[in-house]
């Protein structure tokens, strides 16, 4: 009978789960001041949720070398770097050098030595050819949406077996489950997630954490 009330009941308790889970894991002072850099940049960082997923994935397949899609201001490049291994390096790529200097800046604050963020200034699609097969243990995806496709064929090609892809934004904020929704950086995460389901390469999982957190495994 009263459907529709419980509904919105368990709509607001889920927000609330939702918002409770993205800030378990508490924000240190370099993650805000590597967030305050974005959003004077006007870049989108991944949420604390996203980032904390990142540090984990990082220790738990004991990374040593990660690639990530869009450096930003170096709110996820803290993050993998705070689980990488002791000697682990971050190959970083934006096309914005601004927001590379923003990340350096950042870096320096937390005192990351120079030689364990390579950060890269171009397209990732001119770069990522140039970077080693199986070479890499965790690839990070949050760059130009419309080419995520693309990366993650990248991602197939540069990660070792049993590393780790993740795809930021993999719900698009909402609007890849709006079946009216067909915008193109929607159409193209379709495609994403459904390549990522029937690739050979990927055993992947779709988490709700921030817009959708898109992880899978290297088979
Ligand atoms: C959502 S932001 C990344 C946020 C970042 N991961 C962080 O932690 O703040 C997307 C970034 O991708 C960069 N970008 C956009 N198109 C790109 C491309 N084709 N190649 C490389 N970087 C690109 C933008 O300059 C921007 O910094």
């Amino acid at each position: 009978m009263n459907a529709a009330p419980r509904s919105t009941a368990r709509a607001t308790a889920h927000r609330a789960e939702y918002e409770f889970a993205e800030h378990f894991v508490t924000v240190d002072d370099h993650g805000h001041a590597a967030r305050k850099l974005s959003a004077a940049l006007d870049v989108v960082a991944p949420s604390p949720g996203v980032a904390s997923l990142l540090t984990l994935l990082a220790r738990l397949v004991g990374a040593k070398a990660a690639v990530e899609i869009g450096t930003g201001a170096g709110v996820s490049g803290l993050a993998i770097i705070d689980g990488l291994t002791a000697d682990g390096i971050l190959t970083s790529i934006d096309s914005e050098p601004e927001h590379q200097q923003a990340a350096r800046t950042v870096f320096e604050g937390a005192g990351i030595p120079h030689r364990r963020a390579r950060l890269i200034a171009g397209a990732a699609l001119n770069v990522l050819p140039k970077l080693s097969d199986g070479a890499y243990d965790l690839v990070f995806v949050d760059g130009d949406p419309l080419e995520t496709v693309e990366y993650v064929a990248q991602a197939a090609r540069l990660l070792r077996t049993g590393g780790v892809l993740f795809v930021n934004h993999a719900l698009a904020d909402g609007r890849v489950t709006d079946p009216t929704n067909e915008d193109d950086e929607t159409v193209i995460m379709r495609e994403v997630l459904e390549a990522v389901q029937t690739m050979d390469e990927f055993s992947g999982v779709l988490l709700p954490v921030g817009d959708g957190a898109l992880v899978a495994y290297r088979t």
